[in-house]
């Protein structure tokens, strides 16, 4: 299964005289395990895009499946349960302030049913060691750098196995460095997991990471490439 099939999707804000159409015919279909970046102008609608692959926004027209499930026409109930499914990356990390590293990691395994406390606790240690932070997993974010906090996000995405990440700017808050590891660092991860990437980026410095190229330019996928 893909984990992201769109056809013909468009969408609009606004209504009557001030409705605008931001995405037209947009199709795109993300594989098992690929990592696939979406970049183009201010505006061109990438966000827009992303939020309705990830159901924080209802659908207007077209089709979308994400992780197997037709999101044109889903109710609310419906969006909620896929948005569990998916881990989310974005700029400014929404990390939680007064939780530790483990405790914002083990957040995102409180919807599995049944699973004790300990054993989310120790699930999310053991993903934080796997992104290089053993011996910070008690320390709040405000005790972590921009880098390691970005780090604890890719835990926190990942620790449930999702089968799709959605990232929208991961790196703007970075230096050029730690943005660079904390990229490779999600990449070699989602790689070794069989998790699907769809990253929104402008950041020229991380392209080398992905397996496919898109580019969007007022609403529409102008262009389509396979990375060097
Ligand atoms: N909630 C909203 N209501 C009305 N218009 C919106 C809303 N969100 C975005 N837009 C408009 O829709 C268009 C697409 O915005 P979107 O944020 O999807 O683009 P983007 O490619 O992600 O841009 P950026 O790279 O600047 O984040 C823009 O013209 C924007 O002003």
């Amino acid at each position: 299964m893909d984990p992201i099939r769109i056809e013909g999707l468009n969408f609009a804000y606004g209504e009557g005289d001030l409705r605008r159409p931001v995405l037209r015919d947009v199709s795109l279909t993300v594989h098992a395990g690929e990592v696939v970046l979406l970049t183009g102008p201010s505006g061109s609608g990438k966000t827009t895009l992303l939020t309705l692959i990830g159901a924080l926004r209802g659908m207007q027209d077209g089709s979308c499946r994400v992780l197997g499930r037709e999101m044109l026409g889903a109710s609310e109930r419906d969006r909620v349960a896929l948005r569990r499914r998916i881990g989310f990356i974005f700029q400014n990390h929404n990390l939680l302030g007064f939780l530790t590293a483990r405790q914002n990691v083990a957040m995102a395994l409180e919807i599995e049913a049944g699973m004790p406390e300990r054993e989310r606790l120790d699930r999310a240690g053991a993903m934080l060691a796997a992104v290089g932070l053993a011996g910070h997993e008690d320390k709040t974010p405000a005790k972590l750098s921009g880098g390691q906090r970005q780090r604890v996000a890719i835990a926190r995405a990942l620790v449930a196995e999702p089968g799709l990440v959605l990232a929208d700017e991961p790196t703007a808050a970075l230096d050029k460095v730690s943005g660079g590891e904390v990229v490779h660092l999600l990449r070699d991860l989602a790689k070794s997991r069989g998790t699907a990437i769809l990253m929104v980026t402008h950041d020229p410095r991380i392209l080398d990471i992905a397996d496919r190229i898109v580019t969007m330019e007022d609403g529409r996928i102008v262009e389509a490439a396979n990375a060097a």
